[in-house]
């Protein structure tokens, strides 16, 4: 990959200018300029995806600026490096390949000069045979019985994608309960624990590097549960499972090896729901449909590596993410599901998002001088609607929004997904389009009232519109269709980390809070006054020793 700085491109000189150009522009402009921009500007993925991106501020001009930058910074280069299989990860010297999880097609990639897809294979027949046994009854617990529950402790990458998927996919699931503990914070096990009987469920305990702080202590507090009432560690292995890159961490824990499914250093945490850490998944709706979820994102991998950057929709989606954030100075994007089952979409990529793009220092170890990743946040539909939209509205931030929805409804209850969809397609409607004085004024004459009696009233109905917005109908979120969803967001911000010349793959801001609570967890053990510190933490710590004491 090579380090170019986005802004010392022409492209970027090009932008600039053409954003002075398009600041004033509105989508009503645009969309009576040209009828056909729906056309232009949307398209569709497998016959089942359409995404709609008419709805932004951007012209055809816009579109080949954007292209421009992308190729003035080597985005096609970079994609290939990525598929290739070399060390794009240059700050911990590994390779970036999640793509190789899904590698349906499976020609061979290498790495160190070793093709990794007989090992991605092997574990997936690990991975077949083990659900497909607890599933099918065939694994026992210590006391005979078949296990009911699933019990996944990891946090991070190796509790949101698992959690996100088996939860969007909750109409494909088997018999088994599903229970998710991340938290350090003893709530977390203590009121799972409550749910669950020590003979019928199987832990996975799921953590890349087996050293994380929450995960092992969980872990340990399952562990002690499960034998206050087994009495025997050696029933250990039919209740406790590893999915892990560290076997020699996992045998210090107990598990036997036997027991754990490996992955590797170039399956990054958060891209890891297509590895073992997938393995709650696999169990949640069965190993066939893993798969499946597996070929979507290959069909979407496939797309990103042989698609022309102008009609590539990752490349696409992430072009005009860098419009809004670089240009426009767009702090946050979105992402709104109109799937109940969808909940955890948003939350899952805000880590994908902002622990991959969230840097300030760029390839080449200076500062850099630009915006970087944007901020995600973002809830269900319509419960968003009635919460946090009056600000996306008629607030003074411009927030892109993605709309996602579902063309079917694994629960066609009376009128209730057509009234779903109606305020999906109402909702980009409005907020690209908004209300005029004057429309809102012939609304008030219409109903008998006069111009004078509601001229106090008016400006506070009034809508502006121009909130741009992408909108991606799906016919049906099924596991086929998620993988290629998930996927094509994982591209995306794969393109904008290349684009920005940033390092995506590393997580070094997530330690040195970790490194001081390693500190300070030692002074809690006693009711020492602190002084080691600053003011305020001193003071937070002494305070806490006071109220605990009494
Ligand atoms: O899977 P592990 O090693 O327990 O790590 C969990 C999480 O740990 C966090 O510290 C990292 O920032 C995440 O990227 C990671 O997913």
């Amino acid at each position: 990959m090579k380090n170019i700085n986005p802004q010392s491109t022409h492209a970027w000189q090009s932008l600039t200018a053409h954003f002075e150009e398009m600041r004033h522009s509105t989508l009503s402009d645009l969309f009576t300029k040209t009828p056909e921009r729906f056309e232009q500007f949307s398209a569709t993925f497998s016959d089942s995806m359409l995404v709609d991106y008419s709805k932004n501020l951007i012209n055809e001009k816009t579109m080949s600026l954007l292209l421009d930058l992308a190729k003035e910074t080597y985005l096609s280069d970079a994609i290939k490096s990525m598929f290739q299989g070399e060390k794009i990860n240059r700050t911990e010297d590994r390779a970036v390949l999640h793509v190789a999880l899904r590698n349906r097609s499976n020609n061979p990639i290498i790495v160190d000069g070793k093709d990794v897809m007989p090992d991605v294979n092997q574990v997936l027949a690990q991975m077949k045979a083990f659900s497909d046994k607890v599933i099918s009854g065939q694994w026992k617990g210590y006391t005979g019985k078949a296990i009911t529950d699933v019990v996944n402790i990891g946090i991070g990458g190796s509790d949101l994608g698992p959690l996100m998927v088996t939860e969007a996919l909750r109409p494909f699931k088997t018999q088994l309960n599903m229970h998710f503990v991340s938290n350090v914070d003893g709530t977390h096990i203590v009121e799972t624990l409550k749910k669950v009987n020590p003979e019928t469920t199987l832990f996975l305990v799921a953590s890349k590097t087996f050293t994380t702080q929450e995960t092992m202590t969980n872990a340990h507090s399952a562990r002690d549960w499960f034998l206050s009432s087994a009495k025997d560690t050696a029933q250990v292995a039919k209740h406790f499972v590893a999915l892990s890159t560290n076997a020699k961490e996992v045998s210090a824990f107990g598990i036997d090896t036997a027991n754990m499914f490996e992955f590797w250093d170039w399956v990054g945490g958060r891209y890891s729901l297509w590895s073992a850490i997938g393995l709650s998944i696999a169990l949640s709706i069965g190993y066939d449909n893993f798969e499946q979820l597996l070929s979507g994102a290959h069909e979407m991998d496939n797309h990103f590596a042989n698609t022309p950057l102008d009609s590539n929709l990752p490349v696409i989606l992430a072009l005009i993410g860098i419009w809004y954030n670089n240009f426009y100075g767009c702090e946050t994007e979105a992402i709104l599901p109109y799937d109940q089952y969808m909940h955890r979409f948003a939350a899952y990529f805000q880590q994908g998002n902002m622990e991959s793009n969230g840097k300030s220092v760029d390839r080449n170890g200076a500062e850099v001088t630009y915006q970087t990743g944007p901020i995600i946040w973002g809830e269900p539909g319509t419960n968003g609607q009635h919460a946090f939209y009056q600000l996306i509205h008629q607030g003074t931030k411009m927030i892109p929004c993605d709309f996602i929805a579902p063309v079917t409804t694994f629960n066609p209850i009376a009128d209730h997904h057509p009234k779903l969809l109606s305020n999906f397609f109402a909702q980009t409607q409005a907020l690209a389009f908004g209300k005029t004085k004057e429309q809102v004024l012939a609304e008030f004459l219409k109903a008998g009232k006069s111009e004078q009696s509601v001229a106090d009233i008016v400006p506070f109905k009034v809508f502006t519109g121009n909130r741009p917005t992408n909108s991606i109908l799906i016919k049906s979120i099924t596991p086929k269709t998620l993988g290629s969803l998930i996927a094509l967001y994982e591209h995306k911000i794969f393109t904008q980390g290349v684009i920005l010349n940033i390092f995506s793959f590393d997580q070094w801001g997530v330690e040195l809070g970790k490194q001081l609570a390693n500190n300070i967890l030692p002074e809690l053990s006693n009711n020492e006054t602190i002084t080691s510190h600053d003011s305020s933490t001193n003071g937070l710590i002494n305070q806490f020793k006071l109220w605990r004491k009494q």
